[in-house]
């Protein structure tokens, strides 16, 4: 049988996604150029929540996005096909600074594809990552520049997150098999 063990609780994950929209915050160039886009499914209603919370902190309007990068991906034989979701770019990503947003980050494949994605929508000045969770084992040289929480993990582990938006609760949770 397999262990579950609670990694962030739902208080824990409010903390931690305030804490990342301070970071972005003290490290973004000009907040109206700053750009938000996160990616399907957990990254689209985490990169909400850190918008709200830099809006209420900075008192501006700050654009969000989302994308779907089912097309990009280099493993499409093997994952098989999903029915893609929208990819929603509020505008034109030249000049502004992109931070892509996602639930977890784990051989770094999902962010390769996210950046091809990207560049269809223009030329960003700098495109910066932040994710809730990093649990190691990357397959290519991408680091997130904004963690939640770094959790070293198994390969053989799992990480899911649940988040009120797609799961109706708030909770990450650690499986070993
Ligand atoms: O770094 P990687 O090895 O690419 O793994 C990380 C990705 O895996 C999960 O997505 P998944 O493909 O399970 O789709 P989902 O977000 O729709 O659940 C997670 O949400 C990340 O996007
Ligand atoms: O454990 C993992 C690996 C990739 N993506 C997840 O969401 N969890």
């Amino acid at each position: 049988m397999s262990k579950i063990v609670e990694i962030l609780s739902p208080e824990e994950i409010r903390r931690t996604v305030n804490r990342l929209a301070s970071e972005i915050i003290e490290r973004a160039g000009d907040l109206s150029d700053l750009v938000l886009l996160g990616i399907h499914t957990r990254g689209v209603p985490l990169a909400q929540r850190l918008t709200q919370q830099i809006e209420i902190l900075e008192q501006l309007t700050i654009a969000v996005g989302a994308i779907d990068i089912t097309f990009f991906r280099d493993d499409l034989d093997k994952v098989g096909m999903r029915t893609p979701a929208k990819t929603q770019i509020p505008l034109d990503l030249t000049g502004k600074f992109v931070v892509l947003v996602d639930d977890v980050i784990y051989s770094g494949r999902t962010i390769r594809a996210a950046l091809n994605a990207v560049n269809e929508y223009g030329r960003p000045e700098s495109i910066t990552l932040a994710v809730l969770v990093d649990r190691g084992h990357r397959q290519l040289p991408i680091h997130p520049n904004f963690v939640g929480k770094e959790l070293p993990t198994a390969r053989e582990e799992q990480v899911k997150v649940y988040l009120e938006e797609t799961d109706g609760q708030d909770r990450v949770e650690l499986i070993s098999p």
